[in-house]
């Protein structure tokens, strides 16, 4: 019996086909766990035929209905596996695949698909006008370096007539996956030693012969990153019957070589910029720890309750809904398991956290009570990221702190001050019975510490903005050893003030931190638009040392670019974000595809008035998600943080706003704070853009935005 197997290129379009020919597709495909060969090859109904003219004569098409044809890739050496590549309307599936040829590529030994017919043709006329170009692409890389990268003939002509990296992506479509991806890194200045290691080792299957030539059968197991063999009908029912959710199945060689090693000798830290799959490898990570043992216990975190609700649904799907795997896992914030460790320590009842905007008043009454010579904001961010960030617990260890990240100098004197207002600020929350987030962590540290850790492995999404005394509980959550800590995190979107030195909190990650490069999420232009608006920064590395960067940051999806517009007034503003939602409903988007996003809720206020006065439905995102109902999604920019939408319109995009210039400590209080709150804005706007996958619109009234690249 011939074996199945469905590649990617088929899965991209199979949600958005119909009932009937899905239904149609089902039955083809099982005919093919049926029959033998010889049978499918003289089976009426699924008349299996080959492609006139195609380039690859491995090339069949069978009937899926009366108007639908599939797209297969038939073994001709032998062996048994057949590919379905494609389903589309009859006549497109024939000059589809006419066009496509499959091949294995030398080095990695998988399978990759190019449009060799495009490629033919359009690469004599750049090299036209590569002629006369003073430099090309690959100037600095040998024919014998790229063919040792897998670079074949045909690629190789490409490749030399491109003269930047525009050209490499306008050519990005019709390339061979691995090949492209090659070329890539190199046009980001990478080394070919890199190139090998991040490429083409991690794909090449370790005991791959030193000739590649291999059966159909072979070149397609080695390509779990873009093909899933299916090995009996029942899978087949299951895989077809479920909505097709693509990062289960296909993880990117370098978010599986992540998420699969068998086991780490300690922390790990696995950065990358938005989109690039870090909650995705995160959730494989678990459902790898889970497997090595029936009894081991993971803790789960992300940043807010609402991602805690999509990354348990998440893990669902994943797991396949196993119940008993599932007990096995706690999905939640830090927060809330910190709130739940001190809660069982403290049956007569745990004390109620303030938010900021209550603690900056209760500094205000410390200030006047003791007549202290600072700003509440001052003492606040002093208590933030001095006392609790080093979880100072006296007066001596305050006067001996290193106050690094601060920009004002204190004096001895000057620390005897702040701590006695610390004292009272502490006094007043114990007379009152509240306490703060940050002080429910640092005493569920304590707890934790002082007992047996709860958990087996810790992993952590959205690690970016943690504070040090929520690292501190993660720290005591397992015990220091092999796979406990499994840190997801992006530097550039840290929105809240959190510094960290992860090894001085014993996370240290040295040897083994892990970059993702590839965003599967927006498209390069939204990417590279948003981009920009980090380029004039530079960002602290996720574990506090040294820079991060987004260096060889791309996408493989391409659309229009960003919409960036100002306009007269707020009215205008709002009126033009109604017509552009309708816009995109026309188009064939959900409400619930669409979000819209501003600095304040008050932005959205007006927003949100608007779209229902024009019938549209609407829904507000605050701490909980809102999964299941139907209507655009309204959220200030700090709640869009982890989430994503097909398209989406940043409102209010104006000077004084984004920045926020209330939330801006002023340059002569203290510049490095001043630095820090810019960055931190600016890293805001970067979250709120790169939530888009193929519709950005960015909009202000007045003047616009300073951080905007093209207009500031
Ligand atoms: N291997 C994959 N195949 C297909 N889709 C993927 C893959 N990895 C990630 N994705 C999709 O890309 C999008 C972004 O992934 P994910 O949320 O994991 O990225 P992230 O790095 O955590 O993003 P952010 O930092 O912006 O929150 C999601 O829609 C996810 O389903």
């Amino acid at each position: 019996m011939p074996r199945l197997a469905f590649a990617q290129s088929f899965w991209d379009g199979y949600d958005t086909l119909d009932k009937q020919v899905r239904t149609g597709v089902r039955k083809a495909m099982a005919k093919f766990q049926a029959l033998s060969v010889a049978e499918l090859n003289a089976d009426k109904g699924l008349h299996l035929e080959s492609v006139e003219n195609a380039r690859d004569p491995r090339m069949r098409t069978i009937r899926v209905t009366d108007f639908w044809r599939g797209v297969v890739l038939a073994p001709d050496d032998g062996s048994d596996t057949f590919l379905l590549v494609n389903v589309l309307p009859h006549d497109d599936a024939y000059t589809w695949a006419a066009k496509r040829l499959y091949s294995a590529n030398t080095a990695t030994r998988a399978l990759e698909v190019r449009n060799a017919v495009a490629l033919d043709e359009l690469t004599p006329l750049y090299e036209t006008a590569a002629r006369s170009a003073p430099e090309l692409l690959f100037d600095g890389v040998s024919d014998g370096t790229l063919r040792e990268l897998g670079i074949d003939d045909q690629v190789l002509r490409a490749a030399r007539s491109m003269v930047d990296k525009a050209q490499l992506e306008a050519f990005a479509t019709l390339l061979p996956e691995d090949q492209l991806e090659v070329l890539q890194y190199l046009a980001e200045g990478f080394s070919p030693e890199e190139v090998y290691r991040d490429v083409v080792a991690v794909r090449r299957p370790a005991d791959a012969p030193a000739e590649p030539v291999e059966d159909l059968a072979t070149v397609i197991a080695n390509t779990s990153a873009r093909i899933r063999l299916v090995t009996g009908p029942r899978e087949l029912e299951e895989i077809l019957a479920k909505p097709f959710a693509a990062w289960r199945i296909f993880l990117h060689p370098s978010q599986r070589r992540v998420a699969y090693r068998t086991s780490y000798g300690g922390p790990v830290q696995v950065t990358g910029g938005p989109g690039t799959g870090k909650t995705v490898a995160a959730l494989h990570r678990v459902k790898h720890l889970l497997g090595r043992s029936d009894d081991s216990r993971v803790l789960l975190t992300t940043y807010t309750n609402a991602l805690a609700a999509g990354l348990r649904d998440m893990l669902g799907l994943l797991l396949d809904d196993d119940d008993k795997q599932l007990s096995r896992v706690d999905v939640t914030t830090v927060d809330a398991f910190a709130n739940s460790v001190v809660r069982a320590a403290t049956p007569q009842g745990a004390a109620k956290p303030l938010g900021d905007r209550e603690q900056r008043q209760l500094w205000e009454k410390v200030i006047r009570r003791l007549g202290l010579p600072f700003t509440a904001q001052f003492l606040a961010q002093e208590y933030r990221h001095v006392v609790l960030g080093q979880d100072l617990r006296d007066l001596d260890a305050y006067l001996a702190a290193n106050r690094r990240g601060r920009g004002t100098g204190l004096g001895p004197s000057r620390r005897r001050e702040v701590w006695r207002g610390v004292e009272r600020f502490e006094e007043l929350l114990r007379d009152r019975g509240e306490t703060t987030h940050l002080r429910i962590c640092a005493r569920a540290a304590d707890l934790l510490a002082a007992g047996t850790a709860p958990y087996d492995h810790v992993v952590v999404d959205e690690a970016q903005d943690l504070h040090p005394a929520q690292w501190r509980v993660l720290r005591a959550a397992v015990a220091p050893g092999p796979d406990d800590l499994f840190v997801t995190g992006d530097p550039h979107q840290r929105i809240y003030d959190s510094r960290v030195s992860l090894g001085s909190l014993g996370i240290p990650t040295a040897g083994r931190s892990f970059r993702l490069r590839v965003n599967y999420r927006s498209t390069e232009e939204i990417l590279a638009w948003s981009a920009a608006l980090l380029t004039p920064v530079t960002v602290e590395a996720l574990d506090g040392e040294g820079a991060d960067t987004l260096a060889g940051y791309r996408s493989l999806l391409h659309g229009g670019r960003p919409r960036v517009q100002g306009y007269g007034s707020r009215h205008e503003e709002t009126e033009a974000l109604v017509e552009r939602v309708k816009e995109w409903l026309a188009e064939g988007l959900a409400p619930q595809e669409i979000g819209v996003c501003a600095r304040f809720n008050l932005s959205l206020d007006a927003a949100e008035s608007k779209l229902r006065a024009a019938g549209i439905p609407v829904v507000r995102v605050k701490g909980q998600g809102a999964q299941g109902v139907e209507g655009v999604r309204l959220a200030t920019m700090h709640a869009m943080k982890g989430l994503e939408f097909r398209a989406v319109s940043v409102l209010g995009v104006a000077e004084g706003a984004v920045p926020f210039a209330r939330e801006i400590t002023p340059r002569e209080a203290d510049p490095l704070q001043h630095e820090a709150d810019l960055l931190r804005e600016r890293c805001l706007l970067f979250v709120a853009c790169t939530r888009a996958r193929e519709s950005l619109s960015v909009t202000w009234s007045g003047a616009p935005s300073p951080f905007l690249p093209e207009v500031g």
